[in-house]
């Protein structure tokens, strides 16, 4: 099949062959957006095959922590402290965003993320129906929040309340299951505990799920116990955002008790390495502890200000190093535990039902080169993966039975670049004249 008759992002029917996966060789069927087979077969009526000779099939890549548009500020502010870096650059430039700012924004960001391997992302940001407009024309999955900043006062909090509901009716009204919502409260220094509690109920009676930034920083922690006498997450944990449903990101100060307590709810706690590391957090997250209060922890790569780019393969490598290092521990986090919380973990805390090759599963799958210098040679596929390869190693992915890129061809990217950089040069225009 040529590139052009490709039908990119429709559902099609498709046959992978001769793929390797675990060592094997191997097939795979995959229709109505379900992988239906697993292993050689000698069914050829698919509407695209793909001959995966010298490839391997692994999950899609699941981020559970960006603010997409925010590709737009990539570079914009770097080697700041978190707080100067929000209040005094970040939040500044915002106030002159647009909807299309965010669209152009996310379709970068879609972009790099399909690129790169990654085939679904939690997203907390503003303008989210236009977020969802450039979701839906790049084909990837997304969780979609607004983010809900009341900053303590009531007539913040009704707005944000609005906002979220509307962006909520937006979502379900477009019907597509590769999209869904969640409730965005930012963090426990930006949202009143009205608010807090709004989002919390709201979350359950809509059985949707919650999005927040957590125990990021000691000050965060500090502020915390002073204004409230409780850490962070026993105080969200009273205002009822820690649930099976939450994803909580970044989690670098939580102490034992809180991780038992995320182990409780069945919170996951999103890791964000490479941002913490440019934010100077000066914690690398308990990984050990969330591991031993069976608390999920999955990867997130936070906005392309703080990290500054979307590939979580290289992300993969950044939170086994950090913990290595942190810990004094050659042992923790594995490269194979690495590519699961990359994949298996995230699917599960977003619940797409992917992130395993297996029959019965999303067809949430990428093709990724193994005729490469950072293959060669191939002693072992996991450590190759995570400590040598980056997201320039993937060749093909497939979302929901839908192929996004193939041969490493995504249709409209040169003008999603061009309409993008203008975007990032007009907001920031805009922002020097204010
Ligand atoms: C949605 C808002 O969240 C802001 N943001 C981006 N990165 C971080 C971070 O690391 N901590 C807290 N808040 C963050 C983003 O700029 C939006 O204003
Ligand atoms: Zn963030």
């Amino acid at each position: 099949m040529t590139d052009q008759e490709i039908p990119y992002n429709q559902r099609s029917s498709i046959l992978i062959r001769n793929a390797s996966l675990n060592g094997r060789k191997t097939d795979i069927r995959i229709e109505d957006g379900i992988i239906r087979s697993v292993g050689e077969t000698k069914e050829r009526d698919a509407e695209i095959t793909i001959d995966a000779a010298g490839d391997i099939v692994m999950p899609g890549l699941v981020n559970t922590h960006t603010h997409a548009a925010m590709s737009l500020l990539r570079g914009y502010a770097d080697d700041m402290v978190l707080f100067e870096w929000l209040s005094e650059k970040i939040w500044p430039l915002e106030a002159h965003l647009t909807g299309d700012d965010v669209y152009w924004g996310t379709r970068l960001a879609c972009l790099e993320m399909i690129r790169t391997g990654t085939i679904a992302f939690n997203d907390m940001y503003f303008f989210m129906d236009r977020a969802a407009d450039a979701v839906e024309e790049a084909g990837i999955r997304a969780c979609l929040s607004h983010g809900f900043i009341d900053l303590f006062t009531e007539e913040k909090r009704e707005a944000e309340m609005k906002a979220s509901v509307a962006l909520h009716k937006n979502i379900r009204a477009r019907n597509n299951p590769k999209l869904s919502f969640a409730l965005g409260p930012h963090a426990l220094y930006t949202v009143s505990p009205e608010g807090l509690r709004w989002c919390a109920e709201y979350s359950v009676e809509h059985d949707c799920g919650i999005h927040i930034h957590l125990s990021e920083t000691e000050q965060e922690v500090n502020d915390c116990i002073a204004t409230h006498g409780v850490r962070p997450a026993a105080y969200l944990d009273a205002h009822g955002i820690l649930t099976s449903r939450t994803v909580a990101a970044h989690c670098c100060w939580l102490d034992t008790d809180e991780c038992r307590l995320l182990g409780e709810r069945q919170t996951a706690a999103s890791h964000n390495p490479a941002s913490n590391m440019k934010l100077a957090g000066g914690r690398a997250i308990p990984y050990s502890d969330l591991r031993n209060a069976s608390a999920p922890v999955t990867l997130g790569t936070d906005g392309c200000a703080s990290n500054n780019n979307l590939d979580l393969f290289e992300e993969m490598k950044m939170a086994a190093l950090l913990q290595k290092f942190a810990t004094r521990d050659p042992t923790i986090l594995p490269a194979a535990e690495s590519l699961e919380i990359g994949t298996k973990n995230g699917a599960e805390a977003l619940r797409t039902g992917g992130g395993v090759i297996a029959p019965g599963y999303a067809a949430d799958i990428i093709l990724v080169d193994r005729d490469t210098i950072c293959q060669t040679p191939f002693h072992n596929g996991s450590s190759n993966l995570v400590y040598s390869c980056n997201g320039t190693v993937v060749k093909t992915v497939i979302c929901d039975g839908a192929i996004l890129m193939h041969d490493r061809h995504i249709p409209e990217e040169e003008a999603i670049l061009e309409r993008a950089g203008k975007a990032a040069s007009a907001l920031v225009a805009r922002r020097n004249v204010a």
